[in-house]
């Protein structure tokens, strides 16, 4: 009977009767639907079984070939082209003046009230008549928002366009009262902080990196003009008044508004945070930043649950509305690393260039992994590799699921095989400086000799060692208010 219900359509919701079915039987049923993407909800009430197969969408299991994630669609997330169209410009009139009409034809009193008439137009500096012009169409300006995360929704929408402008309104008449066509508003676009905004293809136009950051990317159509259309004897009498006569028929193009820009754009985002988290996959990442943060990550015990940087402000307080944003510091959670990350491995490559806006790095280790210091050395040779500037920046590792004995047995032993890796700034600037003194006192070649030395790829071990390397368990919060204590010091020290 079971089998039959993944033929109902979605929504369905099947009643079954009493001690028709068994525990068991459901929960295998369960398991089926999971593969098909869908969550089976059960609920129990009087008559037996509800069962609701409303194709509740429930998180993707992973594929076990962390090969085949290269291709995952979610690698792009931090990457997307759009095309924006700024707002035609709307169109100007061919207006006759009110003599044209021909409802005053007549002498005396009607051409004393048109001469009044005219001498109530505007007019330029110059004398010519001021005549309405269409409104200018809507610019699009890009620009960055605090409460945005992330670019998947220009996923969904990949164009955008602004309003034209509005056409002069007039009946072909020219009057005091004929009104240039209204202007399109501005057609202001929201991005995340940190979003490098190129022309596709073509050259950077901005780098968003700070709250009110904006650029504008199209610009909107000029409106077009209007004309005096005039019989052939005024016309030259009126040319010498102003310069807004039709000429000839071929005049009647600047009265069409002028196009909007229209542009493909690449957006790129680059994570701007204070403290990037970065490990193997399942390390605890995004746990610990639902544990120190508001941020609400997906957590599961498979890889690459994350599959975009979550981001999460200590400090954070929902209540407190866009305050909650200005906070202590900002945490990314990264994708995990795979060895071969910065090969393009895994989920790696493309979210190791977040780590390149953070100030600080946490290192979350599994303790309760095989080879904890192996997991933490893979991290370390991936950045070196990715870019050796990443192991210069300021470091603290967390040792975490510390709740699990194992783990917590071994955790004095990591701590310390963990510190030997790397050497003291202090031995670091030593080296440097030594070597510049050998330099100055050796011939023009040997400095270039010297520079390249300086060059070589160092090894892990030839970077700094961490500021604090602290156990904790984020799930079962020990020791989190010690990790977060020294997340700010490292913070102040690295301000
Ligand atoms: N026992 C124990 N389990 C933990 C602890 N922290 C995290 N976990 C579990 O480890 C698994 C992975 O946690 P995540 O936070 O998703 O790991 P991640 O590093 O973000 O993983 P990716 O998204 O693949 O990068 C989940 O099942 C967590 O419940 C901890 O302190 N103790």
């Amino acid at each position: 009977m079971l089998s039959s219900v993944p033929q109902q359509r979605s929504s369905s919701i099947l009643s079954l009767p009493p001690n028709t079915i068994s525990k068991a039987s459901l929960s295998a049923f369960s398991s089926q639907l999971y593969h098909f993407n869908r969550k089976l909800i059960v609920k129990k009430n009087y008559q037996g079984f509800l069962i609701n197969c409303a194709l509740a969408k429930v998180k993707n299991s992973p594929s076990p070939n962390p090969d085949i994630l290269v291709k995952e669609r979610h690698k792009y997330f931090d990457e997307v082209i759009i095309t924006v169209r700024a707002g035609d410009g709307g169109h100007g009139a061919i207006l006759n003046l009110p003599s044209q009409s021909g409802s005053a034809k007549s002498v005396g009193i009607f051409d004393k009230a048109r001469t009044k008439k005219k001498a109530s137009y505007k007019r330029d500096f110059d004398g010519s008549l001021i005549l309405p012009l269409g409104g200018h169409g809507g610019d699009v300006v890009i620009y960055a928002d605090e409460s945005k995360d992330t670019l998947l929704e220009f996923h969904k929408k990949s164009r955008y366009n602004a309003k034209r402008g509005g056409n002069v309104d007039a009946m072909g008449v020219f009057s005091s009262q004929t009104r240039s066509g209204l202007a399109a508003p501005v057609l202001r676009i929201p991005v995340p902080l940190g979003t490098v905004v190129k022309q596709k293809r073509g050259k950077l136009l901005a780098d968003l990196a700070q709250p009110g950051d904006e650029v504008l990317v199209a610009k909107g159509g000029q409106g077009g003009i209007s004309l005096l259309e005039l019989p052939e004897h005024r016309r030259n009498k009126m040319m010498d008044l102003t310069t807004n006569i039709l000429r000839d028929d071929n005049d009647k193009v600047l009265a069409v508004g002028q196009p909007g820009e229209e542009v493909s754009l690449q957006l790129i985002l680059r994570v701007v945070a204070d403290v990037g988290l970065v490990g193997l996959p399942n390390a605890g990442k995004s746990t610990l930043l639902a544990a120190t943060t508001l941020a609400k990550p997906d957590i599961a015990d498979y890889p690459f649950t994350t599959l975009m940087p979550n981001l999460g402000r200590l400090n954070g307080d929902p209540s407190l509305g866009a305050g909650q944003f200005s906070s202590a510091a900002t945490l990314a959670d990264l994708p995990g690393l795979i060895e071969g990350a910065h090969l393009g491995k895994g989920l790696g490559r493309n979210f190791l260039r977040h780590l390149r806006r953070t100030r600080l790095l946490v290192h979350v280790v599994d303790a309760a992994a095989e080879d904890p210091v192996q997991d933490y050395r893979t991290v370390k040779e991936e950045l070196r590799m990715y870019n050796p500037e990443y192991l210069e920046r300021p470091y603290i590792v967390v040792l975490n699921k510390i709740d699990i004995p194992e783990a917590m047995e071994r955790l004095p032993n990591l701590t310390e095989e963990i510190w030997k890796i790397g050497c003291d700034v202090m031995e670091l600037q030593n080296d440097v400086t030594s070597r510049r003194e050998a330099s100055h006192s050796t011939s023009d070649g040997d400095q270039i000799d010297i520079d390249s030395q300086e060059k070589k790829v160092k090894t892990i071990e030839e970077y700094q060692r961490p500021l604090a390397v602290i156990g904790v368990s984020v799930l079962k919060s020990i020791r989190i208010n010690e990790m977060l204590k020294e997340i700010r010091a490292a913070l102040r020290s690295c301000q």
